[in-house]
């Protein structure tokens, strides 16, 4: 898999304003009485792919749910500080939410296709946007559909339903409804675990193209993953950002102890 040249590397913690995909100030995120994110400070890289890894339950997912506040959805959920995207603060009241979640698209866990056609599926946004121009849907779920590589499997069978499709099929497609948005940024969240290791590397290879086009930003258990598909890594521990840096200098190199000691599997 082709990854950055060293010359290539940036450094994150010193990005400047037009490197910057999302910038995170003074992030605080409490469900109820308990602290799940502390003080999180970071800018992440446009066109690079992210990965956040960390053990669980140290708010890995509640902070990418922060990049297109998903939080906004459940109950007892506070959050303060700022989350930057296009030079707009996310959290500011007049921030349109229908919009944000266009511009940052979001794939979870296990595939979840609709009970629909793949057609339907991968124009789902499209149709909800109200574009009902059929040539505009054919071309838009073509494109999404060749920019998951999976437009030569399913080409035959758009108007089958989804779920006849398998799980990894199911998973790329699911990130071509996604993208059929136009997404500047697309957030992952443990894309690969329920998938086997075929669909997982169809996944993995996907992602490195993906940037060329988008910021890409994945949460994974897998630290192997991690430094396969990622330009650059955070480590987090109980909420805090412990480390950030170049995927290839946190897990050969790592500065903190408590990096080393997660990725020498000494704990996690
Ligand atoms: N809806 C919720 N209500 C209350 N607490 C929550 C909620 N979602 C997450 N938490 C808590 O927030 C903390 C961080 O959870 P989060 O899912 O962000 O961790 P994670 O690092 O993604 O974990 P995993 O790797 O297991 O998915 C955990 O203690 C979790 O129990």
């Amino acid at each position: 898999m082709l990854k950055l040249f060293e010359h290539d590397k940036l450094d994150v913690n010193n990005l400047k304003p037009e490197q910057i995909a999302i910038e995170v100030k003074q992030l605080n995120l409490h469900f109820g009485q308990k602290q799940v994110l502390e003080d999180v400070n970071m800018a992440i890289p446009k066109n690079q792919v992210t990965a956040l890894i960390g053990q669980s339950g140290c708010g890995k997912s509640s902070l990418i749910s922060c990049f297109n506040r998903m939080n906004d959805l459940l109950h007892d959920c506070e959050v303060s500080g700022q989350v930057i995207i296009s030079g707009q603060d996310i959290y500011h009241r007049k921030q349109n939410v229908a919009t944000l979640r266009t511009q940052v698209g979001m794939v979870f866990q296990k595939p979840n296709p609709f009970p629909m056609s793949v057609f339907d599926n991968v124009s789902y946004g499209l149709k909800l946007q109200g574009v009902n121009e059929r040539r505009k849907l054919d071309d838009a779920v073509e494109q999404a559909l060749r920019e998951t590589g999976l437009w030569t499997e399913v080409r035959d069978r758009l108007f089958e339903s989804a779920l006849t499709l398998s799980g990894g099929q199911q998973q790329r497609m699911v990130i071509a409804r996604a993208l059929a948005l136009k997404p500047e940024i697309l957030l992952l969240d443990e894309p690969t675990s329920a998938l086997d290791p075929l669909a997982t590397l169809h996944i993995e290879e996907l992602l490195n193209q993906l940037k060329a086009q988008h910021t890409v930003i994945i949460v994974t258990h897998n630290m192997q993953q991690a430094a396969r598909v990622s330009d650059y890594t955070a480590f987090i521990h109980q909420g805090k950002v412990i480390e950030y840096s170049d995927s290839d200098s946190l897990f050969t190199m790592p500065k903190q102890k408590r990096t080393e000691s997660y990725i020498t599997g000494r704990y996690g």
